[in-house]
């Protein structure tokens, strides 16, 4: 019972009073009350910091003592230390300030939190970009392995986040914040903070390539950081509170004790918890540590007990090397042979096409040719290669039992409207798409052919321009060649060399020393083809190389390809441009939803499937009729049609007629003041027009099923 010091000048601390009869509301209504029973009292004042554990003792040693033989009463006696004492003090008597004190130290815990996550969110999306843009791939190609890319990802950025985390400890030494800065909490926060950065960069790698774009992965990280950092932070703080305003003899405080116990355990797996929870820890122990010290006792308390720190920094360090090794162990190679494995397993593929009765014979022939290994020159191989991207609702065959074989010094051209496959097939050249079915082998330098996918593959013979350029934008275009040419392994004083001989060659010597950032569509694409030569490739994939190119730089680009295919390079072209593949392509191919509908030469292709005429006539006047001059043709040239209008020229396709072109240009000449004529020409039909006809029977899903060769003969009027 507290005792009122009633302005004495030497006060009371305490005292005790005997014999007291129970007051009758305490009298228990079961047990009737023992009327000989009496109440005893001891007294304190709280002015006083240890008179109540002192006359408590005092108290407690009476009733020893009056209960113990007369002869021994005098060899026994019960202690109380002082350090006890001042820990009951602390606990019970200083309980609301330490609570108050827990709250503000979460809600530290918690800003601390926030900003850190931001932090380490920034670093990871790099891997993030260089996955989303292809950099990583191009990286792999050149020859870095999956190891060494995380690893060293992982040990930069490491060490770049040190500079904030400098930054945070010299901002607690400079303000010598007690909970974070006395001895030895600096180190016990430098440990967290580092920790933490160790165990977040694990996992933010591990969950890198699930992402769409950079922008999204940041809110991603930044937003799981908080979530379980602030979940798990309060709900254990709440169940302390209630753990701390209940008696510790309450049965509600065992059960509040257990599940606090489980949720401490749950929460350890988290490092944003290990993280936030550490610094509460470390702050209470310090303001106990300061209440002790009031009462004179300056003895430290080890902070890295596991009960304070010790787990939470064992708990980070573990989070982090699991994560670390599982983005180690999964690695393309791995994901390509469990998908195999599943899709062999469980997935039932959608029937692909394969010996389609309706295959275009010289599609058929040339897989003939692969599958008998007969005439055999080619360095590159594609065998049945499909790619199925299995929906939520169906199936898409987006390549299709494609078998194509590219020998050296030869540019073959994947041609194909937009969706047709092309970049699919080339995702799949460079591994970083897996083919459902099929597969893909290189001739090494043994003259045997090898599996490119899998595990270990070398890259070395191939040379990769993609379709998005995967430019570092703070990187300037030299440094990005140097940086290939040490991926590539070319020693070091010939780097210089190749580096300035490309430069040359793409004639990106004027902006060698610009950030790409500042890079022009044109300038990145010619960097990116660049990039591709640096290893002398054997096996070139261009992924629309010229796209954003302004004429005079095309050509340049298409001498740069040329002078490759002439020193026995096997290039693989896909572009929009028909003149590009007319000036670059021995041999192409279209592709309509993942098919071949047309392979070999560029003349072969035409004659086969350009049959007839472009006319080109430029009129005196637009307000002339065309149907007049549209009559004229059909009646001369029967199933001519009208292609094209614009302004004053008209484009006709005419078909093959037995006098051919000089019967048009007969026609049209002596006709030509009739007809208001300015001038006309006469052509072969281009790889335009059979490109465009193809690219109907993608845009038509009823023409899906017919072969090319139906398409001519169904309808002459359109061409195919
Ligand atoms: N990851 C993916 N998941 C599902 N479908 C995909 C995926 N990637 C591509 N596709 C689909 O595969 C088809 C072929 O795409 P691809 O990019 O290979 O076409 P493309 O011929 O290269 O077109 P473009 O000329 O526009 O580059 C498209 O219909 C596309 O929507």
């Amino acid at each position: 019972q507290q005792q009122k010091n009633c302005g004495h000048r030497n006060p009371r601390y305490g005292g005790w009073s005997f014999g007291i009869q129970r007051p009758a509301e305490k009298t228990d209504p079961i047990a009737p009350p023992n009327p000989n029973l009496k109440l005893s009292k001891v007294w304190y004042n709280k002015e006083g910091p240890h008179s109540l554990p002192a006359f408590l003792n005092s108290f407690s040693n009476f009733l020893l003592r009056v209960n113990l033989p007369s002869n021994d009463s005098s060899q026994y006696k019960i202690k109380s230390s002082i350090i006890s004492i001042l820990t009951y003090h602390l606990k019970n008597l200083s309980l609301p300030f330490l609570r108050s004190v827990t709250l503000v130290n979460t809600l530290v815990a918690l800003s601390v939190l926030a900003g850190y996550s931001i932090t380490t969110a920034s670093f990871a999306i790099y891997v993030v970009k260089e996955h989303h843009n292809g950099a990583k791939r191009l990286q792999h190609i050149a020859g870095i392995g999956e190891t060494c890319y995380w690893v060293i990802n992982f040990i930069y950025d490491l060490l770049m986040y040190l500079i904030p985390v400098a930054f945070s400890i010299a901002t607690i030494a400079i303000f010598k914040l007690p909970a974070f800065y006395n001895y030895p909490n600096l180190g016990g926060i430098s440990l967290l903070f580092i920790l933490f950065g160790y165990s977040t960069f694990s996992w933010m790698y591990l969950i890198a390539g699930t992402f769409s774009n950079p922008g999204s992965a940041f809110i991603t990280y930044v937003c799981i950081n908080l979530f379980i950092g602030i979940n798990s932070i309060i709900s254990s703080s709440v169940v302390y509170f209630l753990m701390a305003i209940k008696d510790k003899t309450d049965s509600d405080y065992q059960s509040l004790s257990n599940t606090y116990g489980i949720l401490l355990g749950i929460f350890k797996m988290f490092p944003q918890f290990c993280f936030g929870y550490g610094m509460i820890q470390m702050a209470q122990q310090q303001t106990e540590q300061d209440q002790l010290s009031i009462f004179g006792n300056t003895e430290k308390v080890d902070i890295f007990q596991m009960s304070i720190l010790g787990w939470m920094l064992t708990a980070m360090f573990i989070q982090g090397t699991v994560c670390l090794l599982l983005r180690l162990l999964i690695n393309d190679g791995i994901i390509y042979s469990f998908k195999s494995f599943i899709k062999r397993t469980c997935i039932k593929s959608p029937p692909v096409v394969s010996n389609d009765p309706e295959e275009d014979e010289d599609v058929k022939a040339e897989r003939e040719r692969v599958e008998s290994g007969r005439i055999n020159t080619d360095l590159l191989q594609l065998q049945g290669l499909t790619k199925i991207y299995h929906h939520v609702n169906k199936n898409m065959v987006v390549v299709n039992n494609m078998t194509l074989g590219i020998p050296a010094g030869e540019c073959f051209g994947l041609l194909g409207v937009n969706g047709a496959g092309k970049t699919t097939t080339f995702k799949m050249l460079t591994g970083e798409a897996s083919p459902s079915k099929g597969n893909i082998q290189v001739r090494n330098s043994a003259g045997n052919f090898e599996d490119v996918l899998g595990f270990n593959t070398d890259w070395s013979s191939f040379g990769y321009c993609p379709q998005e350029d995967a430019l570092d934008e703070l990187l300037t275009g030299e440094e990005h060649l140097y940086f290939y040419s040490r991926i590539q392994g070319i020693p070091e004083k010939k780097i210089k060399e190749v580096s300035f001989r490309l430069l040359h060659k793409l004639q990106l010597m004027q902006h060698k020393d610009q950030v790409t950032a500042s890079y022009s569509c044109g300038t990145r694409r010619k960097l990116s083809t660049a990039l591709a030569l640096v290893g002398r490739p054997s096996i070139l994939l261009l992924d629309e190389p010229s796209s954003g190119m302004d004429p005079k730089t095309k050509r340049h680009l298409w001498k740069v390809i040329s002078e490759q295919v002439k020193e026995k390079c096997a290039v693989v072209l896909t572009s929009h441009s028909m003149e590009e593949c007319e000036a670059l392509c021995t041999r192409l191919a279209i592709m309509v939803k993942g098919q071949f509908q047309c392979i070999g030469s560029l003349q072969h292709i035409k004659s086969r499937f350009g049959s007839g005429f472009t006319v080109k006539i430029h009129l005196k006047d637009y307000t002339l009729d065309i149907e007049a001059l549209s009559g004229f043709m059909q009646s001369h040239f029967p199933n001519t049609y009208l292609k094209e209008q614009h302004f004053t020229m008209v484009e006709y396709h005419v078909p093959v007629t037995a006098g051919g072109v000089a019967d048009i240009f007969d026609l049209l000449e002596t006709n030509k003041s009739n007809l208001n004529i300015i001038h006309f020409s006469v052509s072969q039909t281009t790889l335009d027009e059979v490109f465009i006809n193809f690219a109907q029977s993608q845009m038509n899903p009823d023409n899906s099923s017919t072969n090319s060769q139906q398409l001519v003969q169904r309808d002459p009027v359109r061409g195919l």
